[in-house]
C-alpha cells in the first residue's frame, strides 16, 4: 500500500484539524511534539505522512501531487484558485471575508467611488468588486496588518478576514459590506481522487459523522 500524504497548515487551524483526525483514529504521535522544528511526519501502521506547510501554500502542494489531501482555510482556496477538488467543508475555522474600513468610507462605496483596496486577497478582492459589484477600484496587495491601510491613509478600505471583529474595533474600523463566509476545508488532488477513491472517500464519510 503506498503512503497517503496530508498537507496540514501550520497555523491557527493546526489544533483542530489534528483534533478532528484523532477523532476518526487518524494519529500522528510526534506532531503535537511542539518543540519538534521536525516538518514531516510518518504513521507506518496506517501508512500515512503528514507534512506542515504554510497556509496558502496547501492548495498547491495538493495540486501537484506533494499532498494528496490538504486542510485549508476557503480564503485561501479562493485566492490560489487552483485545480483541486474541494471536498468537505470541516466546519471550524469559520470567520468572514469583508469590505471594511472608516464608517466615512461607506459613502464612497455607494457611489462607486475610484476608492484604493488594500488586501492580502487580491484575487477575491478583484473578483468581489469588478465581477460581483461591477466597481473599479485600485487594489493595493499586502502581506499583513491589514487593518493599518486605512488608518495611515494608505487606501479608502480593506478587504480583510474578520472573526470576532476585535481587531476592526480597537482600529476604530467597521465592517461596511460581507464578501462571503469562511471555514476550514478539506481539498483532494484531482488524480489522487482517482487513483486511491477507496481509502479518501471513507476518510472523507468517517469525518462526516464526527463533525
Ligand atoms: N481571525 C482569523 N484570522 C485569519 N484567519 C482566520 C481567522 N480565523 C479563522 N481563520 C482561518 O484560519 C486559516 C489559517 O489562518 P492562519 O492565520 O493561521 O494562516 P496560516 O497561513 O495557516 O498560518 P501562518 O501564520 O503560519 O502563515 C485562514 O486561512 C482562515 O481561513
Ligand atoms: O476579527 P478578529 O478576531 O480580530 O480577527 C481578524 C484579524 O486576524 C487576522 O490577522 P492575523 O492575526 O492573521 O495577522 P496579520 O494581520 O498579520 O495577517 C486578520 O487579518 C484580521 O486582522
Amino acid at each position: 500500500m503506498r503512503y497517503l500524504t496530508f498537507a496540514l497548515g501550520k497555523g491557527r487551524l493546526a489544533k483542530q484539524t489534528l483534533g478532528a483526525f484523532e477523532k476518526i483514529g487518524i494519529t500522528c504521535q510526534e506532531i503535537n511534539d511542539k518543540d519538534t522544528r521536525k516538518l514531516i511526519f510518518v504513521n507506518e501502521e496506517l501508512k500515512l505522512k503528514f507534512f506542515l506547510a504554510k497556509g496558502p501554500d496547501i492548495p498547491t502542494y495538493v495540486e501537484y501531487g506533494a499532498a494528496d489531501i490538504g486542510i485549508a482555510g476557503k480564503d485561501t482556496i479562493l485566492e490560489e484558485a487552483r485545480n483541486i477538488y474541494e471536498v468537505l467543508d470541516l466546519g471550524f475555522g469559520q470567520c468572514r471575508m469583508c469590505v471594511c474600513g472608516p464608517l466615512e468610507a461607506q459613502e464612497l462605496l455607494q457611489h462607486h467611488e475610484l476608492i484604493r483596496v488594500a488586501t492580502k486577497y487580491p484575487r477575491i478582492a478583484k473578483n468581489y468588486f469588478y465581477n460581483k459589484k461591477h466597481q473599479t477600484v485600485e487594489i493595493i496587495k499586502l502581506n499583513g496588518s491589514i487593518e493599518l491601510a486605512p488608518i495611515v491613509g494608505l487606501s479608502e478600505v480593506i478587504v480583510d478576514i474578520v472573526e470576532t471583529g476585535s481587531t476592526l474595533r480597537e482600529n476604530g474600523l467597521q465592517v461596511l459590506e460581507e464578501v462571503c463566509p469562511l471555514s476550514a476545508r478539506m481539498v483532494v488532488n484531482q488524480v489522487s481522487m482517482k487513483m486511491e477513491n477507496e481509502r479518501i472517500t471513507k476518510i472523507i464519510q468517517d469525518l462526516k459523522e464526527v463533525l
